[in-house]
């Protein structure tokens, strides 16, 4: 089975779209962009289309890249004192001359819907209510989808950063996972892959699990987004080989990309809920 993350997506979305006309007043989201990466203009103006198709505002900023560290952190203050303004989310990667987490920490952990300052992800790894990285939740909600309950299954991630693998780890954990995180010092990684009744490939290099590495029947969920020298995306895993050894697997792209900002969305819905004192349950 492949996974529709597009029409999952589409359905959270509309979901969202649902909650916000409720609302007295319009979510807004500021999105600052650093720099002239074409392939982060391109997603930022999908983040944009994607909040007014939800009725929310999207508060574009768009720096130079040799813009000073203090007058980047000036602009999220000012985001987090702005009333109007419920999401924050800073595109990263920044320049180099700029100190990433010294901006992450500045954003306002009440208006972070990245998931990404250190009190969130204290609270996740806690177990306790906070915002959760757009595309680890988007990943659970779809092996959710696939598996229900996954209590007692054995998940492997493959990548550690802070954006996606730990963060996925931290959530299997919590849904009783066996959870095994593994990485580029992983001793024979394939072996590892194949026990796994949940495959989560978030390292970064095109088609790198191929089917021998899977268990059969396996849930695998490809975060790899890839672009090859002929333009086209590319994810982690050879889908041309797990497509037929796995249970379900997402394609890429349609998987996970729009899912996370699907779940962005809602991160930001929930945040303005909060800020107008909705009863949540
Ligand atoms: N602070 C921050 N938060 C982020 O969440 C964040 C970020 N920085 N920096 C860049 C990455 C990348 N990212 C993507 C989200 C959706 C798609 C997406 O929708 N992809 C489509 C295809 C898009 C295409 O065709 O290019 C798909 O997979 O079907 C891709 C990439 C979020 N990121």
């Amino acid at each position: 089975m492949i996974i529709d993350g597009k029409a999952a997506a589409a359905t959270l979305r509309a979901e969202v779209a649902a909650e916000v006309a409720k609302l007295a007043r319009a979510p807004g989201l500021g999105v600052v962009l650093v720099g002239e990466d074409p392939a982060s203009a391109v997603y930022v103006r999908s983040k944009n289309k994607a909040c007014r198709e939800a009725g929310m505002l999207g508060f574009e900023h768009k720096l130079p890249a040799g813009t000073p560290e203090a007058d980047l952190l000036a602009l999220v203050r000012q985001l987090n004192d702005d009333d109007s303004v419920d999401g924050i989310l800073v595109q990263l990667p920044l320049p180099a001359h700029i100190d990433t987490n010294k901006v992450i920490a500045t954003v306002s952990p009440h208006k972070d819907v990245d998931g990404f300052h250190p009190e969130n992800v204290g609270r996740l790894a806690s177990g306790l209510h906070g915002f959760v990285p757009c595309t680890p939740m988007g990943c659970l909600m779809l092996i959710k989808a696939v598996r229900g309950d996954l209590a007692g299954l054995d998940a492997v991630v493959i990548g550690r950063s802070n954006i996606v693998g730990k963060p996925m780890a931290q959530l299997l954990l919590g849904e009783s996972c066996t959870v095994t995180v593994a990485h580029s010092r992983t001793r024979d990684l394939p072996a590892v892959v194949r026990r796994a009744d949940i495959v989560v490939a978030a390292v970064g290099r095109p088609n790198m699990v191929t089917g021998d590495w899977l268990k059969p029947g396996a849930t695998v969920i490809d975060v790899g987004i890839n672009r090859g020298a002929d333009g086209k995306l590319v994810g982690d895993v050879d889908f041309a080989s797990a497509e037929g050894i796995a249970g379900a697997i997402t394609p890429v792209p349609g998987g996970v990309g729009p899912m996370t900002i699907a779940c962005l969305l809602k991160n930001t819905l929930t945040s303005a809920q909060r800020r107008q004192g909705v009863q949540r349950k």
